[in-house]
């Protein structure tokens, strides 16, 4: 039997332990909180992260790490992006050897524009061939509720890939494998960002063809800048891509969007921030886009505006009517 540990106890990694266990893996999960741990385990209940969802039995959940990685086959991590580094770094030599080590995580790092899979091999020592990624259309709370969901599985080794692959799948979670890493974790990320964005048109009070115009026009640039750092343009139109765009753009449940509404209706980035429960990740991962693509000299102009809008440098109104009144180009360039 395969053994897993996810470590990160909120809303993803209680929910990506419940998925694991429904495919029949013998899973460990790590968590800070006593208290939550406690209820996990004890009352099969996060009611915080996932409220009023019924965990699966077969959870073991912990506050010792030791305990959680012991031989583990697959390692597993739900953080915030901006800290991972720093949580995980301390638990390099207790990652056992050859385990394979899942980014669940959509963000990139600030400072360094990393990956997560990047950092991950960076801090435990670990070659590609022991990294994978899991990205898709992906609301927590939907999956905790066993509502029927695809995602991928993205890895540069095939092996890796199908081992986290058929420790997921069940008769409600639908894993397809990926050779392209790059490809799915950008999107993953970039689409926090978008989403931010379509927060604010939707906080303005504009209807779907805004809507639709920042979502396709937001792929348009996630192609852009994927496809300079060495992605596969099918990844874009697949689940990763397009179809996490469209969960994350057009849920309420999304805290990215939730984020970018309270910012379009007049909050300020803090209390948007304070009004938003759980991480999201867009708000940090928008500026280490800009980053990224002012090193591939890559157009990113709707990441632009939304690092513009959270930074308050100008009224949202203001930037919006900037970026569509942009000098006019050809649709595809
Ligand atoms: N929630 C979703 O629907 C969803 C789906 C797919 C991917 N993700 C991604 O998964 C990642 C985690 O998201 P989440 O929804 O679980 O966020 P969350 O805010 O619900 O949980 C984050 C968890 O990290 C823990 N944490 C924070 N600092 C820590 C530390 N120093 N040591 C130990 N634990 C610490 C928190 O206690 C919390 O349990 C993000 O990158 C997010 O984009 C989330
Ligand atoms: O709640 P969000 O905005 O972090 O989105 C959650 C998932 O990434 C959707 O796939």
């Amino acid at each position: 039997m395969t053994r897993a540990a996810v470590l990160g106890a909120g809303a993803w990694g209680t929910t990506f332990a419940a998925v694991m266990a429904d495919a029949g893996t013998d899973v460990r999960l790590w968590g800070r909180d006593a208290e939550v741990v406690r209820s996990i385990r004890d009352d099969r209940l996060h009611d915080r992260a996932i409220p009023g969802v019924e965990l699966p039995e077969g959870i073991l959940a912990t506050t010792d790490i030791e305990e959680a990685l012991t031989d583990a086959d697959i390692v597993a991590v739900a953080v915030p992006a901006q800290h991972m580094r720093d949580i995980v770094t301390p638990f390099r030599d207790l990652v056992p050897d050859g385990a394979v080590a899942v980014s669940l995580m959509k963000g990139i790092e600030l400072g360094t524009h990393a990956r997560m899979s990047e950092v991950l091999g960076d801090v435990w020592g670990l070659g590609p061939e022991r990294l994978a990624v899991v990205s898709g259309p992906n609301l927590a709370r939907e999956i905790a509720q066993r509502q029927p969901t695809a995602t991928v599985i993205a890895s540069p080794d095939a092996e890796a890939a199908e081992l986290v692959a058929a420790s997921t799948a069940s008769s409600y979670f639908r894993p397809y494998t990926n050779d392209d890493l790059v490809g799915v974790e950008l999107c993953g990320a970039y689409k926090n960002v978008i989403a931010v964005g379509v927060g604010i048109t939707d906080g303005l009070g504009f209807g779907h063809n805004t809507t639709a115009t920042v979502i396709t026009r937001g792929l348009a640039e996630i192609t852009r800048l994927g496809l300079a750092i060495g992605a596969r343009p099918e990844t874009f139109s697949g689940l990763a891509g397009m179809g996490d765009l469209i969960a994350t753009c057009a849920s309420p449940l999304s805290r990215n969007h939730t984020l970018g509404a309270h910012l379009g209706r007049g909050r300020t980035l803090d209390e948007a921030l304070a009004l938003t429960t759980g991480t999201a990740e867009g708000v940090k991962t928008a500026a280490a886009v800009q980053q990224l693509a002012g090193d591939a000299e890559v157009d990113v102009p709707i990441c632009d505006g939304v690092v513009t809008m959270l930074a308050g440098e100008a009224p949202v109104e203001a930037v919006i009517e900037s970026l569509i009144t942009r000098p006019r180009k050809a649709e595809v360039d």
